[in-house]
């Protein structure tokens, strides 16, 4: 069996909604935020559906037996956001998810030459094989800091079929290096976008997602 990346851009009127409040280039800092925050929310709930553990078991209801699905407590679930636009993201994503662990990691790319570098990895030595990991990254442009992301990952133990990434605007060039790198994953995005500019920003797009979010 070849696998294939996938990406899904659920048809949900608020994920537009608030997709079309983040790219507006009027909206001041604070509804970025909201935006952002409620685009993790809804990119979440649509990313974990078939991805979250699940025990099957039996209760009794105050009339009689009844089947019952709980959530596994037993198999680890990861957030990770990429910051620092990644932060943007995981208000929304932990709301769904108040039992996650949180394992932040920093990556800036450098404006010329748009390589990815690493400035903080608060990530475990090893993960249990089963974990599964919830990235947070708005913005997949070239696509390079997600890759060296996973990487990161990958050399720990996690198996990426279980890895599933959150974004806002994603790049086809993102996509084809992901694909290429690692085919198993699933991507959750509100808009797959044209291209890039000259400087390596989504076209459309929404912007610098770092410097909206945090008015800098
Ligand atoms: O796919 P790529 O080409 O690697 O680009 C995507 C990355 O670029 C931006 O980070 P930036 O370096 O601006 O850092 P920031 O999040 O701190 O603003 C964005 O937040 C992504 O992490
Ligand atoms: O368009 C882009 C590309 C990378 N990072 C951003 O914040 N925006
Ligand atoms: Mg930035």
């Amino acid at each position: 069996m070849t696998l294939q990346l996938r990406v899904y851009v659920p048809p949900h009127p608020l994920i537009q909604h608030w997709l079309a409040v983040a790219r507006d280039a009027s909206t001041p800092s604070t509804l970025f935020r909201s935006a952002m925050t409620e685009l993790g929310r809804w990119l979440t709930y649509e990313a974990i559906r078939d991805w979250l553990p699940i025990q099957e078991t039996t209760i009794d209801t105050p009339l009689a037996p009844s089947p019952a699905t709980f959530i596994d407590p037993t198999v680890p679930v990861v957030v990770m956001p990429i910051l620092r636009a990644g932060l943007a993201l995981l208000d929304g994503a932990q709301a769904l998810l108040p039992l996650a662990s949180i394992y932040h990691i920093g990556f800036v790319r450098n404006e010329e030459t748009l390589e990815p570098s690493c400035y903080l990895n608060k990530l475990p030595a090893k993960f249990d094989p089963q974990t599964r990991v919830l990235i947070t990254e708005p913005m997949l442009a070239t696509g390079g800091t997600s890759i060296a992301a996973m990487a990161e990952l990958t050399q720990r133990g996690v198996d990426p079929a279980l890895v599933r990434i959150i974004s806002v605007v994603v790049a086809p060039t993102a996509l084809q290096k992901l694909s290429a790198a690692y085919p198993s994953l699933n991507i959750y995005a509100a808009a797959i976008d044209e291209g890039l500019n000259e400087k390596g920003f989504i076209v459309p797009g929404l912007g610098d997602a770092g410097d909206r979010t945090f008015g800098t």
